[in-house]
């Protein structure tokens, strides 16, 4: 028996990630009546981003996102959901879903103007003015290096560090990014009274005013204590002076950021009383999309970063990977790798070797075989993440490989592979990959299940490589865009907790609903077979010796 929500009420969840703005809505029963998407390349071109980035030309690593495209992006998904003759009156609860990392910097005085929008213009015409940077650095950004080093030194160490904030510095964790702008514009960072993570920055439209950072998306900055989720004063020192008044107050990630503002109310004619639920990252929003809560599974999410990512009670921080507080349970942990070539290399890949076709590329994983005849490629369109490895490709052949035990593994590197094998080689490689650094960072190996999720899981080639490489079964939900469901159901979830007056565990909220909607997962690989894993192991070794020597 489950908690019932109200009959005729919906639940209302976005995902802002790299390349789009998505929204999910949600019945009282968790089935999906709404879906709608925004662009940012396409819809959206007066921006001129390429991927929803701007990258850097000369090389430095920078990596940035035009904030007011987010804000426009939001008016224009609203309009769409008003054409699709959404009934805003019925949303009792809107929660959300940002790209981790990212950052907004509000100028002072701007929270004024956002406690008094005039709900006769969109957003966009009214927020122009209110960032003391234009630009918001994301997660793609590799520029920091040095500010990383700094940060885990005053420390005492990246060790320390991960100890403390679940992760050590990476280039992309928002302390690091601020401490760069600190150090490099120094009157930004003076002009700015708010520091926003994407996730509470909209958030902050919603409630009209500044929300806090939730725990969860807050462990992605290095400035927070894992364990006592609150900011780390030694770090937040470290970083810049006065950070503290700037981020505000941290909240868990199920609680109430605040009721809707009055703009949408009047604009939108949603009901006063509409929640908003604290906004929290991507992957977190991911887990709780795919209901992922047996420790023994995994999830590997394909878009344009990889994850993968898994629930434990006991976490080990370390010097790869990185720990989050479970958004939909405070008492346990996310764990999670993260790489940055995801699908933007694939879609290289597609375009110089599969003729730009899908169709042509799948043709060359299929005809291509396991183990891929012992050839090994490593592609870092971007600065690699895990392992932290700069732009470049690199190609191996294993002489005479056959998997077995025997083999001598001499490797010798090659400028190309045929076009099938380069396909076989990019899809297999990160595969092996993830399970290597899964394996290290202490997740279930082989998994119980794997959860596939993103663009690609539907892409039944590339789910029969992950089940031989992991030697698991594969399953699938449904919706491959669990990070704007996931936001849906944590709507729902942050009204109950409410409602209740405290928390409650998702689970009781799904009751027996989750296996006849299309949250269930589905069966969609069987796990490959033993010998195979065993030549598939032979093989990530190898990789990993090859990885560590670039
Ligand atoms: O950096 C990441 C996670 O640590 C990426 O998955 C971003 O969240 C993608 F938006």
């Amino acid at each position: 028996m489950g908690y019932t929500l109200p009959e005729d009420s919906l639940f209302l969840g976005f995902d802002s990630s790299t390349q789009s703005l998505k929204a999910t809505v949600l019945d009282a029963k968790l089935t999906i009546v709404a879906t709608e998407t925004v662009h940012f390349d396409s819809e959206l071109p007066h921006y001129g981003t390429k991927d929803g980035v701007y990258r850097d030309p000369s090389g430095n690593g920078r990596i940035v996102s035009p904030t007011l495209m987010w804000v426009e992006a939001l008016d224009l998904i609203l309009d769409k959901l008003t054409k699709s003759k959404l009934d805003f009156g019925k949303i009792v609860a809107v929660s959300g879903s940002g790209q981790q990392h990212g950052s907004v910097y509000w100028k002072k005085g701007s929270s004024a103007i956002l406690a008094s929008l005039d709900s006769k213009k969109p957003l966009v015409d009214q927020l122009g003015d209110v960032f003391s940077t234009q630009d918001s650095p994301i997660w793609m950004d590799s520029s920091t290096t040095e500010q990383c080093r700094e940060i885990e030194k005053a420390v005492g160490g990246a060790l320390e560090l991960s100890q403390l904030t679940g992760s050590r510095a990476y280039e992309r964790f928002t302390g690091p990014q601020i401490k760069k702008i600190f150090q490099t514009q120094p009157e930004v960072y003076k002009d700015t009274e708010r520091i926003s993570l994407v996730s509470s920055f909209m958030a902050s439209l919603f409630i009209g005013s500044y929300a806090s950072i939730d725990e969860t998306d807050g462990s992605g900055m290095n400035l927070m204590d894992i364990k006592q989720r609150i900011w780390a004063n030694n770090v937040l020192e470290a970083t810049a002076p006065g950070l503290e008044e700037k981020l505000g107050k941290l909240a868990p990630a199920h609680a109430v950021a605040g009721s809707i503002a009055p703009y949408f109310v009047h604009r939108f004619h949603f009901k006063e009383s509409c929640l908003v639920i604290q906004w929290s990252g991507d992957n977190p929003n991911s887990l709780a999309g795919l209901t992922l809560n047996t420790p023994g599974d995994l999830a590997i999410s394909m878009g344009t970063s990889d994850t993968v990512f898994g629930i434990t009670n006991d976490p080990q921080p370390s010097l790869e990977g990185h720990v989050l507080p479970n958004p939909v349970d405070p008492k346990c942990y996310m764990v999670m790798l993260c790489y940055k070539n995801g699908s933007l290399t694939r879609e290289d890949v597609r375009n110089k070797c599969a003729e730009n076709s899908w169709d042509v590329f799948n043709e060359y994983l299929e005809r291509t075989h396991p183990l891929n005849g012992g050839k090994l490629g490593f592609y870092y369109k971007d600065h690699e993440i895990l392992p932290p490895l700069p732009v470049g490709t690199h190609r191996y052949v294993l002489d005479n490989f056959t998997g077995n035990s025997s083999d001598n593994m001499k490797a010798h590197e090659v400028s190309e592979f045929d076009a099938p094998s380069e396909v076989r080689a990019i899809i297999e490689g990160q595969f092996l990959s993830m399970r290597a650094h899964a394996e290290k960072f202490g997740m279930p190996t082989p998994p119980k299940r794997i959860i596939a999720t993103g663009g690609a899981s539907t892409n039944q080639s590339i789910l029969r490589s992950i089940a031989d490489v992991f030697g698991c079964a594969v399953y699938t939900v449904q919706r491959t865009d669990s990070a704007s469901l996931g936001a849906a159901l944590r709507a729902a979830h942050g009204w109950l907790c409410d409602k209740e007056g405290g928390f409650i565990p998702i689970a009781q909220m799904y009751g027996d609903k989750l296996e006849k909607t299309s949250l269930s997962t589905k069966l969609a690989m069987p796990a490959g077979s033993e010998d195979l894993l065993a030549k598939y192991t032979l093989l990530m070794k190898k990789r990993i010796e090859i990885e560590n020597s670039l």
